[in-house]
């Protein structure tokens, strides 16, 4: 029989370095058996890219950020997460529903009981043919959260990249989404594993590895 399906998501906000590590972690799972499926929101298929495209690039109301978000999670869940879990794979996420929480939620100041309705509408295993799924609710079973002060993610981001409507926002704008990650880990702090992101990328990459090895994961 298959390993069971393990699903790992990766939040943080805009240049804490999260993409820098995923890489890495795919091929130690790898190297230990395992199928490893690499997606990432918004995103993940065709329709969720398209959602990404807008998303990122056009203004619009926090409200219709955070529906366009939600679809794009259904179909991405639908299609690529709920099957690659009953195939058994690792499934490293670049973002899931925390960074709603986070972005919508705190940086855009959009009503958190309001994205608790719509994630209950959107991730509700009934419907996407998820019998393995025990749970009413699908989340990841751990979710890294890459923890940095935004002055620190700003002057990594400053000339990697060009900036899209997120990461041209201003410090104050990731001071509140990081507090919004904050919020989504105490209230589940089982499921959050903190890393100190405000150290080099080799402590870093060694923070990740500890947490997984810690619960027994890698
Ligand atoms: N620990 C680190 N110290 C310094 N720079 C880093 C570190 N981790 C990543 N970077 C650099 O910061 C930038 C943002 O990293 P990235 O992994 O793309 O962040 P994210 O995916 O969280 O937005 C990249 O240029 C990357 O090389
Ligand atoms: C998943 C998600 C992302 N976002 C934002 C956070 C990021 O600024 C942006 C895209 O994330 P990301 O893939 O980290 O950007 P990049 O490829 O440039 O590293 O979308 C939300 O606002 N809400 C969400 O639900």
């Amino acid at each position: 029989m298959a390993a069971r399906g393990l699903f790992l998501s990766f939040e943080g906000i805009d240049g804490a370095g999260k993409s820098t590590h995923i890489d890495a972690l795919a091929d130690a799972f790898r190297a230990a058996g395992r199928q490893v499926t690499l997606t990432r929101e918004p995103g993940g298929t065709p329709l969720a890219e398209k959602v990404r495209a807008l998303a990122l690039h056009e203004p619009m109301d926090a409200l219709t950020e955070a529906l366009l978000m939600f679809a794009a999670r259904r179909d991405h869940l639908q299609r690529v997460i709920v099957p690659a879990l009953a195939r058994g794979d690792v499934v490293l996420c670049d973002r899931f529903t925390d960074a709603t929480f986070a972005y919508q939620g705190g940086g855009r100041g959009f009503d958190w009981q309001l994205l608790s309705t719509l994630e209950l509408l959107a991730q509700d295993a009934v419907g996407l043919e998820a019998d393995f799924v025990q749970k009413p609710l699908i989340q990841p079973d751990l979710t890294l959260w890459f923890d940095v002060p935004p002055a620190v993610a700003a002057e990594r981001l400053a000339g990697a990249r060009v900036p899209d409507k997120f990461e041209s926002q201003p410090v104050a704008f990731f001071d509140a989404v990081r507090a919004g990650y904050a919020r989504r880990a105490e209230g589940q702090p089982e499921r959050f594993a903190r890393i100190d992101a405000d150290q080099p990328r080799e402590a870093v990459a060694t923070a990740v590895r500890a947490a997984l090895v810690d619960r027994g994961i890698l």
